[in-house]
Formats: C-alpha cells, structure tokens, sequence
C-alpha cells in the first residue's frame, strides 16, 4: 500500500509538518451545502464522489452545480467562454455521484459528512463508513452546531476526524473554519487545514465548542432577532432592511433563515435548547416552530419569512 502521508517542507521555517495528500474526497449529503461542497471541491481539481439517499436529489444537486458553475464562469472566464465550456466539462467529469454511501468510501482520502443535522443520524452514518473506509481516510463533519466529538465517537479514527464547516453559498463563502478535537492527531488537523486552502478558502482553526466561531456569535443574534418579531417591536422586513442598510449586512436575519432553512435552523435550536436548558439565548422560538410545522422552510420550498422562486 502506498504511503499516506508527505512531508512538507515550508520555507518559512525549518520545522516539517506531516500531512496526507487529499485527492479523493467523498461528501455525504447532495444538499445544499453538500452540493456546493461538492462543487468547490471538484472545481479546485479533486476527484468527488457526492452521495445521497436517491437518484432524484442526486440529480437535482447536480443541477443545481451546473446552474452554479455557469454563474461562476460568466465571471471567471468572461472573456474566454471556450476555456469556461471546458472549465465546467472537466468539473462534472470530476464529479460523480453515488446513492450507496459505504460503498462511496473504499477509494477515498476524506469524507465530508453534510447530511441533515441530527446527532444520531450522523453517528450511524460515520459507524457505517468506518467499517468500509481505508484506515489512512480522513473524516469529517460540516454540523453548523453539534460538537464534533459527540460524532466521532462513532468511529474507531478519533485522530483521523475533525471538523470542516463551510459556509452558504459554498462558492461564494471564502471560509472555512477548521475544528479538532484533543485526539485529532497533527496530521489530520494540518491535511484538513491544506485541504480547505486547497479549496481556495480562507481557514480559521476552531477548538470543539458550540457553534464554533461563526455560530456562536450568528445565533443569538438571529434568535433576538425572532425574538423581537415574537415581543411585536419590529417586522421582519424592517428588522432586515436596519441590518442591511444599518449594520452593512449583505441579508437581514429572516432573508438569512430562509436561504439557510428553516429546519436547519429548527434542527440547531432544538439540539442547543435541550443541551443548555438554562441559556435564554438558546431557548425555542414559537415563531420559527410554528413556521416550520406550516413547511414553510424558506426558499428550498418557495416560502419561509418571505415568499420566494424555487
Ligand atoms: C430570524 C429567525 C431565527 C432563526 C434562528 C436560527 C438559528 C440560527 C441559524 C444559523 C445557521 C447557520 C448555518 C451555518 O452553519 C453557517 C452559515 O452558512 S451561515 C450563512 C452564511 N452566509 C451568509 O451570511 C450569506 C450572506 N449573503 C451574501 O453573502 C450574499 O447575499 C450572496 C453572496 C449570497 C448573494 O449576493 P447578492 O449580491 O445578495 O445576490 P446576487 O444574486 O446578485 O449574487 C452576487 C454574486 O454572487 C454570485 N452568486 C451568488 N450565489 C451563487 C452561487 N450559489 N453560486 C455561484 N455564484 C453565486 C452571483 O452570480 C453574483 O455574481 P455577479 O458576478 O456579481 O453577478
Ligand atoms: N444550510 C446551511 O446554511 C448550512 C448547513 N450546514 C450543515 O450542513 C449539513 C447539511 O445541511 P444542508 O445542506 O443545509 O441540508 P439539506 O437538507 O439541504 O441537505 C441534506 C441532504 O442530506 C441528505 N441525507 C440525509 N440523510 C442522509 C444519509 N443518511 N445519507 C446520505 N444522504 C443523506 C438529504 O437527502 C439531503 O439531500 C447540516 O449538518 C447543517 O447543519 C452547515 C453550514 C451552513
């Protein structure tokens, strides 16, 4: 078997750092932010394979990456739209999908896990690839809110598993916070920081706790936000057009929910307001439960706070 890792010399420094060569990467989760993902990974010259549970999610992912990319390359290749035409042919032949996830993983160098954020879902996913996945393949989670470990336990690679959470859109987003827990080894840390820098991101490294960076500091901004609508202080329109228009924000908490979704969102509250009963910060949101239980999950379906295009 061929060696999985090299040493990489900086010229910075004397010291080496010792990393494996991610080149096959397989993502869990054609959804929004596994599509984008998927797209970003395969743009940037990995060979991907994305997964989900049926050929009908399978395609529309793949859809919507084509319909991404053609948005992406009217930029990039603006004034060469031949090398765009091949640009977008060379992604997709990089990119394959498979509806079978333990078969996925036999070839592969790091799986990146985006499927719906539920603890025990994910936890019988990642037993599943662990049995299946070569010994040298990295694991990792994009959860917005569950810590990371509470996953990894899951497996028997606890120093072959961290944190990679990508930001929506996955294309436009430039970051990507990178997360490990005590056992992840150097290794995997430095393989996975290389490997989001691969994929054109900025990387910032994250211990294992709530919401990371980014979410700790988004949600209860977002949830006070709800809150304010719930206390009948403001509209949602008003409180998005303060936000923009007041705070330089490119979209007000409610246009943010329903491009994120509302039952994520739903999915990192109830996770948060059962695990820290007493934080006010995390308490539920009537507001936001009843919208979710009228299916009004944002703009996946058309409508959530506000009506939108599918
Ligand atoms: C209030 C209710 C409370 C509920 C409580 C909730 C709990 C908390 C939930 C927390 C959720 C956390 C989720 C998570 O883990 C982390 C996240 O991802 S948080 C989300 C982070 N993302 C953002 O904050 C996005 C903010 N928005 C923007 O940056 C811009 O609006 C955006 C880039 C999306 C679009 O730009 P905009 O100017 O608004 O629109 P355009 O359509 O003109 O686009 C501009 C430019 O960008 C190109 N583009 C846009 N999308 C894509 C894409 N998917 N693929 C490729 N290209 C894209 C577009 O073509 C335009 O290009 P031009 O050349 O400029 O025309
Ligand atoms: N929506 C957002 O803005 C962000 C979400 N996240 C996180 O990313 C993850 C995915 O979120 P989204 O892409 O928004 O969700 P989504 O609902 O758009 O997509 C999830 C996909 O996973 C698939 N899936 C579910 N169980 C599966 C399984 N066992 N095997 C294979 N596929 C399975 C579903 O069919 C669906 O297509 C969640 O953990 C979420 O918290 C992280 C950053 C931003």
């Amino acid at each position: 078997m061929s060696q999985p890792f090299r040493i990489i010399s900086r010229s910075f420094s004397s010291s080496a750092v010792r990393q494996s060569v991610i080149k096959n990467v397989t993502i869990i989760g054609g959804g929004l932010m596994g599509a984008g993902i998927a797209q970003v990974a395969a743009s940037t010259g990995h060979n991907v394979v994305m997964v989900d549970q049926n050929d009908e999610i399978l395609s529309k992912s793949k859809a919507n990456i084509a319909k991404s990319l053609q948005r992406v390359v009217k930029k990039k290749f603006a004034e060469k739209p031949q090398e765009g035409e091949a640009f977008v042919s060379d992604v997709l032949n990089r990119l394959q999908t498979n509806t079978d996830a333990v078969d996925s993983v036999k070839n592969t160098d790091l799986v990146i896990e985006a499927i719906v954020e539920n603890l025990d879902v994910k936890k019988q996913l990642f037993a599943a690839l662990d049995k299946a996945a070569p010994q040298s393949a990295i694991f990792a989670s994009n959860t917005s809110s569950i810590p990371i470990k509470e996953i990894a336990v899951s497996t028997s690679r606890l120093d072959r598993f961290g944190g990679l959470h990508y930001f929506n859109p996955v294309p436009m987003m430039k970051l990507v916070e990178v997360i490990r827990i005590p056992e992840t080894s150097d290794e995997t840390f430095n393989s996975l920081l290389s490997f989001g820098k691969a994929m054109g991101k900025v990387t910032v490294n994250c211990k294992d706790t709530p919401g990371f960076i980014v979410n700790r500091l988004l949600v209860p901004y977002m949830m006070e936000a709800v809150r304010m609508v719930e206390r009948g202080e403001a509209t949602p329109q008003d409180i998005d057009t303060a936000m923009k228009l007041g705070a330089g924000y490119p979209m007000g908490p409610f246009e943010l929910t329903d491009y994120v979704g509302l039952d994520t969102c739903k999915f990192i509250m109830d996770g948060w307001s059962q695990k820290f009963p007493d934080n006010p910060l995390f308490a539920q949101s009537p507001l936001l439960n009843k919208y979710v239980a009228e299916g009004k999950l944002g703009n996946k379906v058309g409508e959530g706070f506000y009506k939108t295009k599918k």
